[in-house]
């Protein structure tokens, strides 16, 4: 397998020089954007928002993650808006609804936010949440299942299953699911656990595909799934892979095929996700659809699904040239000011980002 492009702008790209901190910091607005529903423990999702020659770009790391992890975010915003997007390829992509662990009386309530219920091409559950139980588990999927027969089932457990819990979910998922299962993403932590499970699940004559998530995304290399044989498939996510062109070649590079899926991004952030799902020749439906669960988003019309998918956003006269350009839509004034978090929000993401800014020049 071969190698995998540095991250823009550190010192191994020749492509592109990291511009100076001040550049990036002189357009930076940090904002926190009110959730729907709680999802991974929060119920604010937190950004900041570049502005560079080539469009907006997001820098928006989880919260608990530090220097040197947020390199890669800062490199994909980096690629992002001193760079641009890139080339369209299809123009338009089909997308998961995503569920959170919610109880089964919000779970339409949650699909409705997707659009028209018979256009979802696919679900993906969330399940192994602390403080809940196999059962509810159980519950919410088949509550998806009855509003949505016809849409592909897929559960996501955050590496958060034991070995035992795994194999007692993965029976249990399937009772529910049926011939809808279409993947168990990251059941157990780690890349050899995965392929452990895999391979007993396949002694077990348990055939449901195994997708690795964390297991790609925080890896030391992201390859490793792969070489080991360790799942069927791979998530990728543009800014902890520290862009497009870089997630694009850890997919190529793996030989596996891949759903892109978003970060919770802003709808400047799921642009990029957009523009690398748009050049993967996979007919998957990916996890961008994830501007539903914002209440409130930077941009005047969010990237929410219509019909079961998302047009890749485009220059305004990429569509008369025979390759548009993805281009990420600008922020609304008003939504950034009503957004934009205080004094002392703006010098924390300042931080963080001269940090990642740091970490990125000296590796
Ligand atoms: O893939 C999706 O449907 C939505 C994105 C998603 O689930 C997610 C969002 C933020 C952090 C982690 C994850 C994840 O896939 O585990
Ligand atoms: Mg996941």
């Amino acid at each position: 397998m071969s190698e995998i492009p540095p991250l823009p702008g550190s010192a191994a790209d020749e492509l592109l020089a990291l511009p100076p901190v001040e550049e990036l910091l002189a357009s930076a607005v940090a904002v926190a954007l009110p959730m729907r529903t709680r999802f991974r423990g929060q119920t604010v999702r937190e950004a900041m928002l570049l502005r560079g020659p080539a469009g907006w770009a997001e820098f928006a790391p989880f919260g608990e993650y530090e220097a040197p992890e947020t390199a890669s975010w800062l490199a994909a915003a980096v690629e992002a808006g001193w760079r641009g997007l890139g080339a369209v390829g299809r123009p338009r992509i089909p997308i998961n609804a995503t569920m959170p662990a919610v109880g089964p009386e919000q779970v339409e309530a949650v699909l409705r936010g997707f659009g028209d219920l018979d256009r979802i091409p696919a679900v993906k559950v969330k399940v192994a949440e602390a403080g809940q139980s196999l059962d509810d588990d159980v519950a919410r999927l088949a509550e998806v299942r009855r509003l949505v027969p016809r849409a592909m089932l897929r559960a996501d457990a955050n590496g958060a299953w034991t070995r035992a819990q795994a194999l007692a979910g993965a029976e249990a998922l399937a009772d529910v699911a049926g011939d809808r299962l279409e993947y168990l993403e990251q059941p157990v932590a780690g890349i050899e656990p995965l392929a452990a499970l895999r391979e007993t699940l396949h002694h077990r004559g348990m055939t449901v595909p195994i997708a690795a998530d964390e297991a790609v995304r925080k890896a030391e290399d992201p390859l490793r799934v792969a070489r080991l044989g360790a799942a069927d498939l791979i998530v990728v996510k543009v800014a902890p892979l520290g862009g497009i062109e870089r997630a694009l070649a850890v997919v190529r590079a793996s030989g596996l095929q891949a759903v892109v899926s978003s970060a919770l991004d802003t709808s400047i952030g799921l642009a990029a996700g957009l523009a690398l799902a748009s050049r993967l020749e996979t007919p998957r439906a990916c996890g961008l659809g994830t501007a539903a669960l914002l209440a409130s988003d930077v941009v005047a019309a969010p990237l929410i699904p219509a019909d079961g998918g998302l047009d890749v956003p485009q220059d305004v006269d990429g569509a008369a040239t025979a390759a548009g350009t993805v281009r990420a839509p600008a922020p609304d004034e008003r939504l950034l000011a009503a957004h934009r978090l205080d004094a002392a929000g703006q010098a924390r993401w300042r931080r963080r980002l001269q940090a990642a800014h740091a970490g990125l020049a000296g590796g």
